[in-house]
C-alpha cells in the first residue's frame, strides 16, 4: 500500500472516532474495505463492533494473530488538522486510527500474497473502556481462529519515526478503574456547619489517595492513582449533598494492585466516620498486566534489523492494555511504533506523523510472514 492510499485511511477514521462498543460507522468501514480485497483466501467474521478477517496461509503450520484497536477517547480534538474528528467530543488520541490503519495495510499485502502460515486479524473494540480483549478472546470466532501466537503495536509518540521500541517480559501495568460516589448531607453555603460538605471531602479522598502512593507503597515497587474527573454540587451558593471521583490504578504487579485497593478501602472507611457521610467504590474494567514472551521479541528484534527499523529496549510503562488478557493466553508481544508527536497520548493535540504508517506496516507485515 503506497503513502497516499495509507493516509487516506488513516484520515478517513480518524474523522469517525466512536467510543468502546460504538463503533459502528468504523467497523463499516473495515468492513467495505474488507470485501474489496480479492477473497480467496480471505473469510470474515464480525463480533458485536469488532471483526475477525482470516486469511489462509499457502502451507500452514500454525496461526499467527494481529491485534488492532478500534475505539476513541471521548476528548475534543484541538489539533485544527483538515480531517479533525467529525464526531464533537470524540477523538483518536490514542492511535488507534494508526492501528487499524496499518492492520488493513497488512491485509490487504496478505490478500493478494498470503503468508504461509494462516493469519487472523482482530480489530478489536473497547480497549479504552470498558474492555473488548477478554470478551473478544472467549468468543466462539476466536475459538475456531484462535492464534498460536498474537502481536499488537502502540503508537509512541515520545520515539521518532523508523525507531520501535519493546521489551520481554513486562511491558504495560496492570489497571483498574476507580469510580467513588460519596453523599453527605448539602445546605446553605453559610452554614457550613449544619452540613455534610462533598466537594471538601471528595477532594481531601484526592489528596489522600496520593499519600497511598507514596506512604504505603514499598519505593523499589510503584503505583499510580489518578484521579482524571471530580464532580460535585450545583451552584457557588450550596454546599454539595453528592460528589463522585472518577480514575484509575495502575501497579507494576497483581499483588500490589490487591494491597492498593485495601489501602483506598481503608481511606474511605476513614471517610465515612470522620465526614459521617456514605462513600461507595465501584472498579470498574480491569486490565491485566502486558507480559512479552522473550523469545517472540527477540525474534522481532531481529525482523526490525532486516528491515533496517531501529530497535530500542523499552521500559516498562504505566499505561494498561486489555491486550494484556490475550498474551494471559497466547503467546506474544506489543510493541511501541515512533510517531515523533509533540503532544502525547490522550492529548487534544495529539498529531502522530504519518511517515510512521509505512514503517509500521512494512514490519507487520513481515512480522506476520516471519513470526
Ligand atoms: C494505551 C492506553 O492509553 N491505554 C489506556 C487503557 C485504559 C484502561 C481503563 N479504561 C482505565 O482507565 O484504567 C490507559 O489509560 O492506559
Amino acid at each position: 500500500m503506497n503513502t497516499e492510499q495509507l493516509t487516506k485511511i488513516r484520515r478517513d477514521l480518524h474523522q469517525i472516532p466512536e467510543l468502546g462498543f460504538k463503533e459502528v460507522k468504523t467497523q463499516k468501514y473495515l468492513l467495505d474495505f474488507i470485501q474489496q480485497l480479492p477473497q480467496e483466501y480471505v473469510t470474515f467474521e464480525t463480533w458485536k463492533t469488532g471483526v475477525f478477517v482470516h486469511v489462509a496461509g499457502q502451507n500452514p503450520k500454525k496461526t499467527v494473530g494481529y491485534r488492532a484497536d478500534m475505539d476513541g477517547l471521548p476528548l475534543t480534538e484541538t489539533t485544527g488538522l483538515p480531517f479533525s474528528s467529525t464526531h464533537e467530543g470524540q477523538m483518536h488520541a490514542c492511535g488507534h486510527d494508526f492501528h487499524m490503519t496499518i492492520a488493513l495495510a497488512a491485509l490487504e499485502a496478505l490478500a493478494h500474497q498470503p503468508a504461509d502460515n494462516h493469519v487472523v486479524f482482530l480489530f478489536q473494540p473497547a480497549e479504552e473502556g470498558p474492555g473488548g480483549a477478554e470478551p473478544m478472546l472467549a468468543s466462539d470466532v476466536m475459538k475456531n481462529w484462535k492464534p498460536d501466537v498474537v502481536f499488537a503495536l502502540h503508537v509512541a509518540p515520545d520515539l521518532p519515526v523508523g525507531t520501535v521500541s519493546s521489551r520481554p517480559g513486562l511491558l504495560f501495568a496492570n489497571t483498574s478503574e476507580l469510580f467513588i460516589d460519596l453523599v453527605g448531607k448539602g445546605g446553605h453555603a453559610a452554614y457550613p456547619h449544619h452540613t455534610k460538605d462533598m466537594v471538601v471531602a471528595a477532594s481531601s479522598l484526592v489528596t489522600q489517595f496520593q499519600q497511598i502512593v507514596a506512604r504505603r507503597v514499598d519505593p523499589l515497587d510503584s503505583a499510580v492513582i489518578t484521579i482524571g474527573k471530580i464532580t460535585g454540587g450545583t451552584v457557588q451558593n450550596i454546599i454539595a449533598e453528592q460528589a463522585r471521583l472518577e480514575g484509575t490504578i495502575r501497579t507494576m504487579s497483581p499483588q500490589a494492585m490487591i494491597e492498593v485497593k485495601k489501602e483506598i478501602e481503608k481511606v474511605v472507611r476513614g471517610m465515612e466516620i470522620s465526614n459521617d457521610c456514605k462513600v461507595s467504590i465501584d472498579y470498574g474494567s480491569n486490565y491485566y498486566q502486558v507480559e512479552n514472551d522473550e523469545n517472540l521479541v527477540r525474534h522481532f528484534s531481529q525482523i526490525t534489523e532486516k528491515l533496517n527499523i531501529d530497535y530500542r529496549e523499552a521500559n516498562p510503562a504505566m499505561t494498561g492494555e486489555d491486550f494484556g488478557y490475550m498474551l494471559k493466553e497466547i503467546p506474544g508481544f506489543m510493541f511501541w511504533l515512533g510517531v515523533n508527536s509533540k503532544a502525547g497520548l490522550h492529548q487534544s493535540q495529539l498529531s502522530p506523523d504519518e511517515e510512521a504508517l509505512d514503517v509500521g506496516s512494512k514490519l507487520v507485515i513481515q512480522g506476520l510472514k516471519d513470526l
